[in-house]
């Protein structure tokens, strides 16, 4: 059997770290590196989690690595997208906050290498998404939906990729456009809720790792589809599921449900 060797972008960070643990728990995957921002304190010193040094180059990462796992903050997706692009390695990405500039950039580097995207990495959030599509296609629009996320105080992006995600699946549910419909925050004399909103609402603080509700409420009954993150572990899990899995496919734009088999 040969052995995946995983690239981690990220590393020192939560996210980071638990898929250091992950891979080194997982059979027939190794870290191939390990990289953070270039000006990090831990840069060229031994990285803790691993025996690799803790590089602050990207292209050292992509060279030593059969694929690279990118949990960064945003702003940079689009970089490392081009660079996944130069080298064919697939890239998998759980950065969130995208904007549309981020996935103009992953659908290029997806031409030429495999690229997988997704704002959630586990299994119950993604079929949570399956299970809110088809709950928002079978309620009528006198049912209000609302989605309701909880994170940790550190979290630099709202809504959450998850909560966007969700937004997503309850559209296509609908046959609507999420950017027609969406009201990501409220605030003020706002007025009465137009029929086939679909709302968001964010609360962050403490440790709180991620917490997602999907509420769909009409005048006499609420039904609620909720997901709750016990640890990191399970997003590293299916990140690093997912990076095992993108080796040798063919160049393209992929998401978890591709990776679990999901068909929504
Ligand atoms: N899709 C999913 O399933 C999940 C996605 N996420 C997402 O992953 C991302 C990271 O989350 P988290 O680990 O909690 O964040 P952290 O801030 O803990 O970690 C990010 C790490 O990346 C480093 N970093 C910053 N800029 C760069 C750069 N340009 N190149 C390389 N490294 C860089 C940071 O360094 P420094 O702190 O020094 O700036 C830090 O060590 C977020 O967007 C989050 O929403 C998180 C969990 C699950
Ligand atoms: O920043 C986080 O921590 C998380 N981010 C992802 C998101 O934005 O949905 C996934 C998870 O909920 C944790």
């Amino acid at each position: 059997m040969t052995t995946c060797q995983i690239g981690i972008l990220g590393a020192m960070g939560r996210m980071g770290q638990a898929i250091a643990a992950t891979i080194s728990a997982t059979e027939g995957a190794t870290i191939g590196g390990a990289a953070d921002r270039p000006t990090h304190d831990m840069v060229g010193k031994p990285y803790p989690f691993a025996d690799v040094t803790l590089g602050g180059s990207i292209e050292d990462l992509f060279r030593s690595s059969d694929v690279v796992i990118d949990f960064t903050p945003p702003g940079s997706t689009a970089h490392h997208a081009g660079i996944a692009a130069q080298t064919g390695k697939p890239l998998i990405v759980g950065t969130t906050g995208l904007k549309a500039a981020d996935h103009a950039a992953l659908d290029d580097a997806a031409a030429s290498t495999v690229i997988v995207q997704a704002g959630n990495f586990s299994l119950g959030v993604n079929l949570l998404t399956a299970l809110t599509q088809k709950a928002a296609s079978i309620l009528g629009d006198d049912w209000d939906i609302e989605i309701l996320e909880m994170h940790h105080r550190n979290k630099v992006d709202a809504p959450s990729g998850t909560a966007e995600m969700l937004g997503e699946a309850a559209a296509s549910g609908r046959q609507v456009n999420l950017e027609d419909v969406a009201c990501r925050s409220r605030e003020g004399i706002i007025g009465a809720r137009p029929s086939g909103e679909i709302g968001f609402a964010t609360l962050r603080g403490g440790s709180v790792i991620g917490e997602h509700e999907v509420v769909f409420a009409s005048d006499s009954e609420r039904i609620t589809l909720s997901h709750r993150a016990e640890n990191r572990g399970l997003f590293a899990g299916g990140a690093v599921r997912a990076a095992v899995w993108a080796q040798g496919k063919p160049a393209g734009r992929y998401t978890m449900l591709d990776v679990l088999g999901l068909d929504l």
